[in-house]
């Protein structure tokens, strides 16, 4: 089983502490999203785990191993993390086949990457002349490439459109289901909330949560009742008749905060208050997620004086 296994890890850079004695396991066969606010920790995580930095203490490993100890870590290991580190110069070709190279992995696996990650048609272009999607796709081929059993992507949805959006929820989902370990950082709740299973967050370099993503939501946001009618008194008087607080906006719908539908449904049935719409409003990751993070942002706006 190839998980990556972090042990009581810390990273301070002088006086700061990047990385506060972490501990937490991504497992294979899922999307783990890897969440936190500006400065939480999440890229130093991921750089410790690929041996690009010295821990302070504590271990990162991958499979059990520490990522230097792995030979031809492109066939563990695929990373995104920074999309420019491409050489501006070389194609996109170019610059997989030289990866592939130093790997043994043979030219014709180049060309599946290329293909699979939408970038055939562009490959023989230099890389400068890409667009910052383009480099993204890039960066995920180049992770892609010696078919890893473990995959960390750094904010892979970073430039791409609406249609490379959709492509990489599938992708991600996709190697999930093939058994991989996957680890995906990135600030757009509903883009993380679209493709995880699971989620880490970080806070001031320490763990704030490792738990299901829907236990995440529902563990932080209370249940409420969306609904809609054309007797307003109606409905008005049936809630505050069962104790229910209403909240209006001013599209016309109420929420009913703290009930579950079946309730609502039943109540307004019974009282035969014609609805034109009666819906469970689920908690968001985003909601969830700020709530969880309120304390631990280092770069909030602060309120304007008046
Ligand atoms: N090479 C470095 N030298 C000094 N400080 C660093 C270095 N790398 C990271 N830090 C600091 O460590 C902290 C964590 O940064 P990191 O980039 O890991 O956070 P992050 O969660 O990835 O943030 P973001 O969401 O903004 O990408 C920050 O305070 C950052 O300034």
């Amino acid at each position: 089983m190839t998980s990556i296994d972090v042990q009581d890890l810390t990273k301070e850079y002088g006086a700061r502490r990047a990385v506060d004695h972490l501990t937490f396991r991504v497992l294979p066969g899922r999307v783990t999203g890897f969440l936190g606010p500006n400065g939480a920790g999440k890229s130093t995580t991921m750089r410790l785990v690929l041996g690009l930095d010295h821990p302070t203490s504590g271990t990162a490993t991958v499979g059990g191993r520490a990522y230097a100890a792995l030979r031809e870590p492109l066939r563990h290991v695929g990373a995104l993390l920074d999309a420019q580190a491409a050489h501006g110069s070389r194609t996109g070709r170019d610059h997989l086949r030289v990866l592939a190279a130093s790997h043994r992995i043979p030219d014709r696996r180049v060309d599946e990457v290329l293909g699979e990650t939408g970038l055939g048609s562009v490959s023989r272009r230099r890389v400068r002349t890409y667009s910052l999607g383009m480099r993204q796709r890039l960066g995920i081929a180049a992770a892609l490439l010696g078919d890893p059993q473990v995959i960390m992507l750094d904010e892979p949805s970073n430039g791409l459109d609406p249609e490379g959006i959709v492509w990489i929820r599938t992708l991600l989902r996709r190697l999930a289901d093939e058994g991989r370990t996957v680890l995906v950082s990135s600030h757009l709740m509903n883009e993380t909330a679209s493709f995880a299973d699971h989620l880490v967050v970080l806070g001031r370099g320490r763990l704030l949560a490792d738990t299901p993503m829907r236990e995440f939501i529902d563990g932080r946001v209370r249940p409420a009742v969306r609904v809609r009618t054309s007797d307003p008194a109606a409905l008005r008087s049936v809630l505050a008749g069962h104790g229910h607080r209403v909240v209006e906006h001013p599209d016309g719908h109420w929420t009913v905060p703290d009930a579950r539908v079946d309730d609502i449904g039943r109540l307004v049935s019974a009282a035969a208050v014609p609805l034109l719409e009666l819906a469970a409003d689920e908690g968001t990751l985003e909601q969830a997620y700020l709530d969880l993070t309120a304390a631990e942002t280092e770069f909030a706006a602060q309120p304007q004086e008046a």
